[in-house]
């Protein structure tokens, strides 16, 4: 089934087309990765998805149902959750009560920052035992796992499900080599254990490999290819548009 079709998906600013006729429908339960050289439109696709901007042409579709005019918060009820391309957690705050502010922000009532609710979303993005500590004395993999639970934190209250669409952006960016392999692995336990669909923009073919199921590849605004990781990476046109960036 359909979860997500985009359809002739556009955005200008002024004269400049950043977002042009972006056609994409994603399938429930399956990870689409998103990638692209530098300034190809990810993220501004990514902002149209999650409602941050309003698209100059075209349209989206979540479950079916027109949402291109709708703001991010009434996406969010609809099952749609996102990350953005820079950390954003509070370092004079613990890891829990990120979790619980997150929640408390959704609406969720009676969250307690040292509660089994919370605990439990800890657990699951391999938190559990940083619960009590600083958000400053996080490294940047265990940031990224936070902001993850700040994303299934919203859904505290009906079982910590969290969104059944993920969009995260970058979530690799500034992580440590040798904390790669481990947020993969949550981000694929979030994925493939929990049903869920994700889009996720990555620079990175390598992370993407054995996680991704298809790759759409933008390039000036544009979706140049869409496939398997090795489709789109034997592909020439995607191999001329990444000359001079490593693929
Ligand atoms: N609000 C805006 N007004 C004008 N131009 C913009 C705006 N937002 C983005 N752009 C331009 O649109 C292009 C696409 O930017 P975007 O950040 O979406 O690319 P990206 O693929 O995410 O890049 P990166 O990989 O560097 O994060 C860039 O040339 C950028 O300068």
């Amino acid at each position: 089934m359909t979860v997500l079709e985009l359809s002739g998906l556009s955005w200008s600013v002024g004269a400049v087309t950043i977002v042009e006729k972006v056609d994409l429908a994603v399938d429930e339960g399956e990870f689409v990765a998103v990638i692209g050289p530098n300034g190809a439109g990810k993220t501004s696709l990514f902002n149209l998805l999650s409602g941050v901007t309003r698209p100059t042409g075209g349209t989206i579709r979540l479950d079916g149902a027109d949402i291109t005019g709708l703001p991010p918060h009434r996406r969010a009820r609809r099952g749609m959750g996102r990350t953005f391309q820079s950390s954003s957690v509070f370092p004079t705050m613990t890891v829990s009560q990120h979790v619980a502010l997150a929640a408390r922000a959704a609406g969720v009532k009676k969250v307690a920052d040292d509660g089994e609710g919370v605990r439990s979303v800890l657990e699951r993005v391999r938190l559990g035992h940083r619960g009590d500590d600083l958000a400053a004395g996080l490294s940047h993999g265990d940031k990224r796992k936070l902001e993850l639970a700040m994303l299934l934190a919203p859904t505290l209250d009906q079982g910590g499900g969290g969104p059944r669409l993920m969009l995260l952006d970058e979530p690799m960016a500034g992580v440590a080599a040798e904390e790669v392999d481990e947020l993969t692995d949550v981000i694929r336990t979030l994925h493939r254990t929990e049903g869920r669909t994700v889009l996720m923009v990555e620079h990175h073919m390598d992370i993407l490999l054995g996680l991704a199921d298809r790759v759409a590849v933008m390039h000036h605004g544009t979706l140049l290819a869409v496939g398997t990781p090795d489709a789109v990476m034997a592909d020439p046109t995607v191999q001329e548009a990444y000359v001079g960036e490593e693929l």
